[in-house]
């Protein structure tokens, strides 16, 4: 019986609703397309309708491609209880943690990661955890052999009281307790005795941040190490003798690095555990995270083997299970728009139930022998293939053995002989000239070419056929931190938007992948979807550039009081909105966290994105190179920090990048039109003042910032600049105004 039942079910959900908002939006933004070229026809060409049909067109090619990559959504079910009836034996797992930099990143964040992935409901002997770590930080493996002492007791402590949240800062941050056990006495002397254990690891920590680790022998390879130019350094902190009770493999990494070698962050750390994991443990299954993801639902992996497991519906076609990216201590409201919880519920609902989600750089199980470049259904292609691509491993020998295993779904004998013994081949294919002449980048392994590997990576699989799948848990899977600061969620954006065009131009293009692949033709869709994210700054740029050029001109580029079609733009701006609200409310977030997202839309759209393209275009140029920012993660849980938490939440905060340049920009142009249009006793267009308005409203921080000091204020060289280039553009306008 137990046999028979679907180890997961998928279910359509029903959107009535926003696909008749959806379509009624877009019959609105094509009749506004009409009226324009009509307006072309009667009135002749000018300028001013040119440039509004032009941004106009864009902004329905984008809706287009936002209603069919949202058109049906889907929800999947994972019984996890059927599958442990089932009696299968469970696939060892290889979990891979990245750090990049120990201030960046505290390591207390990645401890915790790592603790939280320890402890896992899965027999320990399947799982071996890899921490890669690309600072080569002292610091970070003294921090992890404090966890590994740490996680003795805490592992145990978990599976015994079945403990639902296992990384430790989250557990007595909150003190949730199973409830049944408040009262017993053995569970809370036991309670607090872990509490102290774990202030201890903290404060260890915590003063070895400001320690120089001059008086420690074992972390003498660090000494005086250049953190751009050093051998690889792996370290076996704990090796599973096979025993269920015993803690998983603990494995310390940091590749090679010399500035000879382009090191491709972290995809290329992504391709150094791959191999060394594939030498030491070798597991079919391989789930990775972002160090400040860490497991929040204890049962997660069995979760995702329901879905490898399924045998009715086509499991062998499977590439990967994506979970969504969920973030704790989330500032309230969203104030800069990074919590991403409609993209995932609306975007990513949708994209599953095409090809299957995108792969989203953490929280994601993948099959090795996908990594690996197999395609699916590939057993009757067999031996000539795998020696084929055998050979684009590298030269180690070792490895291709262990490739070879893998494809024969055989992976799990490889590593019987003990971890200790393929040290020096680890070491060896974490060296950086191991990739050069190997298809490591371009065909195995995480794609190189895009500061959003994630994406790239996803994408290549599925241009091979493979389907993924979503896996929204309840309590979600993973948890990570999301930034809490408007520069660092600024960078984030620019660093996306970079990439995704990288990609969108790259050969590695979702057309090209369904014009020549297995990429089916809707999921190309919700890729350009998401790559033309940069682009789009560019008509929303001129667009916003419109209203304030006719304030000041004393034109109209929208109709105006006496003409009928003044609906059409009206309804557009209720109805879009409308929709969008309706969005935050059936996710349970606020009126003001709609408000937040939207005002960050506009800002995204045309301050970081806007950035991201010109960094391509420099790229293209061959000016200068795109680079992997690592975004900063906040470890404070004090009083003090909660309460500056709380009033940069109210705020934004400013630097001197030129990511706040665009903004400053646009906000005082607007204002300047405004004063314009407005003093002028003819009176202006309606909808252009309105539209001017709304721009002041989404901008209005940094107007605000430029009468400010400190962190709340606009430096004053980015004022400047903005003044400038604000002064350049009402010059323009005021030159159009002369002549008459
Ligand atoms: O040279 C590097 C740079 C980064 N990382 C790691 O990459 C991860 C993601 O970096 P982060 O700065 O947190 O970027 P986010 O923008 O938060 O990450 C999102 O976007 C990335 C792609 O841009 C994906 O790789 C991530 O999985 C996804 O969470 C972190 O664990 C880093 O330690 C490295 O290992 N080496
Ligand atoms: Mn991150």
């Amino acid at each position: 019986m137990a046999k028979s039942l679907p180890l997961y079910e998928k279910t359509a959900i029903k959107r009535r609703t926003h696909k008749v908002l959806d379509l009624a939006i877009l019959f609105l933004l094509l009749s506004l397309l009409a009226y324009r070229l009509l307006l072309l026809a009667t009135h002749g060409f000018s300028n001013l309708q040119a440039m509004a049909l032009l941004c106009e067109s864009c902004f329905v090619f984008v809706r287009l491609l936002t209603i069919i990559t949202k058109w049906n959504p889907v929800d999947f079910q994972t019984y996890p209880q059927r599958l442990l009836k089932r009696e299968v034996e469970l696939p060892a797992v290889d979990i891979f943690v990245t750090t990049a930099d120990p201030v960046l990143e505290p390591p207390i964040i990645t401890v915790n990661t790592v603790l939280s992935l320890m402890a896992l409901d899965y027999p320990a002997n399947k799982l071996g955890c890899y921490v890669s770590d690309d600072g080569c930080s002292p610091l970070s493996l003294y921090a992890l052999s404090e966890g590994l002492e740490f996680a003795r007791i805490w592992v145990p402590f978990c599976r015994k009281y079945e403990v639902q949240e296992r990384a430790p800062f989250r557990y007595f941050s909150n003190a949730s307790t199973p409830p049944y056990l408040h009262t017993s006495p053995e569970f809370q002397n036991e309670w607090k005795r872990v509490k102290v254990e774990y202030e201890q690891v903290e404060g260890k920590i915590k003063e070895a941040e400001q320690d120089r680790f001059n008086s420690r022998k074992d972390l003498a390879p660090f000494s005086h190490v250049d953190t751009k130019n050093h051998p690889a350094i792996v370290k076996i902190l704990w090796e599973n003798k096979n025993d269920l009770d015993e803690l998983p493999h603990l494995i310390y990494l940091s590749r090679e690095k010399s500035p000879k070698h382009p090191h491709h962050y972290k995809a290329g750390a992504m391709n150094v555990l791959t191999r060394v994991s594939g030498l030491l443990t070798n597991a079919p299954y391989i789930l990775n995270v972002d160090c400040d993801m860490y497991a929040n639902n204890p049962k997660v992996i069995l979760h995702a083997m329901c879905v490898f497991f399924n045998s009715e519906a086509e499991p062998k076609e499977v590439g990967y299970v994506q979970s969504p990216q969920c973030f704790y201590d989330g500032l309230k409201d969203d104030p800069f728009g990074n919590q991403l919880v409609t993209l995932y519920e609306f975007f990513a609902r949708g994209i599953m139930g095409i090809q299957g989600p995108f792969y989203s750089g953490t929280g994601c199980f993948h099959r090795r022998k996908v990594i690996y470049g197999q395609w699916p259904h590939q057993e009757g292609k067999g031996r000539a293939w795998e020696q084929e691509l055998l050979k684009s491993f590298g030269n180690s020998k070792a490895l291709a053995k262990s490739a070879a295993l893998t494809f024969e779904d055989n992976a799990c004998g490889y590593h019987l002989k003990g971890l200790m013994n393929n040290l020096e081949a680890a070491n060896q294919v974490a060296g950086c000239g191991y990739e050069i002449g190997t298809a490591w980048g371009s065909k195995i392994g995480w794609i190189y070419g895009s500061t959003v590997e994630d994406i790239q990576t996803g994408l290549m699989i599925q241009k091979r056929g493979w389907r993924s799948i979503y896996i929204a848990l309840d309590p979600p899977a993973f948890f990570g931190c999301a930034p809490s600061e408007l520069p660092a969620s600024l960078t984030q954006q620019k660093r996306w938007a970079t990439g995704l065009l990288e990609i969108l131009l790259s050969k590695n293009c979702p057309i090209f992948a369904t014009l020549f692949g297995k990429l089916e033709l809707k999921q190309c869709v919700a890729y350009l979807w998401l790559l033309t994210w940069g682009l789009r700054s560019i008509p929303e740029l001129c667009y916003a550039m419109l209203p304030a050029y006719c304030l000041i001109t004393n034109s109209h580029f929208l109709p105006t009081v006496r003409e009928r079609a003044i609906i059409i733009p009206i309804s557009i701006f209720i109805l879009y909105n409308f929709q969008q609200l309706l969005q935050y409310f059936q996710t349970g977030q606020s009126l003001r966290a709609w408000w937040n997202n939207q005002r960050m839309e506009r800002v995204n759209t045309m301050c970081p994105w806007l950035l991201g393209v010109a960094n391509v275009v420099l790229k293209l140029l061959r000016i200068s190179e795109t680079v992997f920012e690592v975004t900063k993660k906040d470890s404070s849980s004090s009083n003090t920090d909660e309460k500056t938490k709380l009033e940069d939440s109210n705020h934004f905060t400013f630097d001197e990048s030129l990511l706040f340049i665009p903004g400053t920009t646009i906000v005082l142009v607007q204002v300047s039109a405004l004063l314009i249009g407005l003093t002028r006793a003819r009176g202006s267009g309606v909808l252009e003042v309105a539209c001017s308005v709304w721009l002041v409203l989404c901008f209005w921080p940094f107007f605000k910032g430029m009468f400010l000091k400190g962190r709340y204020g606009l430096p004053l060289s980015t004022i400047y600049k903005s003044a400038a280039l604000a002064l350049f553009f009402l010059h323009l306008c005021q030159k159009k105004t002369t002549p008459k």
